[in-house]
């Protein structure tokens, strides 16, 4: 069956068309066709990078519309050098990344006009996220109407963190409303903690895992016995560590003080914490983590802040999934900054030293993906993960198919 994946994050969207049997494999197969959207680099312009029959296409559109790149997206999977399928009709289902799935979803779900319905109701609690996904979801419904569209949620897997981490301490009515930790990137962190089980060739039921997820947003999980059992971000995507645009925790007291007596409403505060903060908001230059690193290289102080402070965050809240924990296996990072910041990556482990976690330099420096990247005799591994939240979704579409 062919399975078409959506899957938009806060400032791209990645895309693949998957081939899969009858039979699911163990590792990720390669897709067809995969395509890559990132509207973070130049406002108003779709950067555009699509593979296919060892082809590479790049392009730019000058739009914000996502539906408009959907579009286009799916005409070079039936023309032109990256033409993989005759017809649009030859594709079996699409599968979207939906952030949040609040209470009602806790497995990827058939979409139907109620669960558009949720999305939408939801998109208050994941205001960069939900929203576009439900313009893919849409974008499909309008170019292939017949085609059977499933929804796979970030919140799902850490649907099981005990109460004790879920519940927030205000009145216990929050909880009873739905004001409650959810955590996301659980599409990502459990695919990472699969597949960190099989590069340690070890059952994922013995081991305790930290993930840590660093992408525009950011967040880390606990995982003990394959479940997770705490995760940074909470009842929205803005919880935890200092992210791109995001500005992770921060004293509540701060948000009672800008309302009461700096008139600044409910949408700016919004605006401010979610795209004018973190990364972006310390450097003033950019959430983009590699034009932090140019303006640190050209001695930008703000910007050398602004990832000393990320640094600072990643110590801090590895420490409190560590205590969660009582002991850690391995510490896996996965993400566009966790994949590819080796510096990042060595600072981060710095401060666990004494647990005796020890980094290969040159295992870290240059490593493709994938692999152990700490000294043999360290007590605790540290993996690099390749995150695949598109075959993690393609292999949901699959199950609820087939299963
Ligand atoms: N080569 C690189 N070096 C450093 N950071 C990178 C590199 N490639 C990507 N990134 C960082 O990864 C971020 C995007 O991560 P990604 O997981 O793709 O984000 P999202 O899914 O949230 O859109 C970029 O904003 C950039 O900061
Ligand atoms: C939930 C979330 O923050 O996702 P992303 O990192 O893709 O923006
Ligand atoms: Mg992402």
């Amino acid at each position: 069956m062919k399975i078409l994946v959506l899957n938009a994050g806060s400032s791209s969207q990645k895309s693949c068309l998957y081939e899969l049997s009858d039979t699911l494999p163990d590792s990720p197969l390669h897709p067809l066709w995969e395509a890559k959207v990132d509207w973070s680099r130049h406002q108003g312009v779709a950067a555009i990078k699509i593979n296919a029959q060892d082809e590479v296409l790049e392009t730019e559109l000058e739009t914000d519309s996502r539906p408009e790149v959907i579009s286009y997206l799916l005409d070079t999977l039936v023309s032109g050098k990256t033409q993989v399928i005759d017809d649009l009709a030859e594709i079996d289902i699409a599968g979207h990344r939906v952030v949040h799935g609040g209470q009602d979803y806790r497995e990827a779900t058939l979409i139907t006009p109620e669960v558009k319905d949720t999305i939408l109701l939801l998109s208050d609690f994941a205001p960069l996220h939900n929203p576009a996904n439900l313009e893919g979801i849409e974008a499909i419904e309008q170019l292939l109407p017949s085609l059977p569209q499933v929804a796979v949620f970030d919140t799902a897997f850490h649907s099981q963190i005990p109460l004790s981490a879920a519940v927030y301490p205000g009145p216990y009515e929050w909880f009873e409303q739905g004001i409650r930790r959810y955590g996301f990137h659980g599409i990502s962190h459990q695919y990472c903690a699969h597949r960190a089980a099989t590069l340690l060739n070890r059952d994922l039921q013995s081991l305790r895992l930290i993930i840590c997820h660093l992408g525009n947003g950011c967040s880390l999980s606990a995982i003990r016995d394959g479940v997770s059992i705490d995760t940074t971000m909470g009842f929205t995507p803005l919880e935890g560590l200092m992210m791109g645009s995001r500005c992770g925790s921060i004293d509540p007291g701060i948000l009672i003080y800008l309302l009461r007596d700096r008139e600044v409403d409910a949408d700016k505060l919004d605006e401010i914490l979610n795209y004018a903060s973190g990364l972006k908001g310390i450097s003033g230059i950019s959430q983009d983590m590699r034009e932090i690193q140019s303006a640190i290289a050209s001695g930008n102080s703000r910007a050398q802040l602004a990832f000393d402070m990320y640094v600072h965050s990643l110590h801090k809240h590895i420490g409190a999934m560590l205590a969660t924990l009582g002991g850690l296996d391995a510490l896996v990072f996965t993400g566009g900054v966790g994949e590819n910041q080796a510096q990042l990556r060595a600072l981060a482990c710095e401060s666990f030293a004494f647990l005796g976690l020890k980094l290969d330099i040159a295992k870290n420096a240059d490593s493709p993906g994938d692999t152990d990247i700490a000294t043999a005799d360290s007590t605790v591994r540290v993996l690099l993960i390749n995150t695949q939240e598109d075959w993690a979704i393609a292999t949901e579409c699959w199950k609820l198919i087939n299963t």
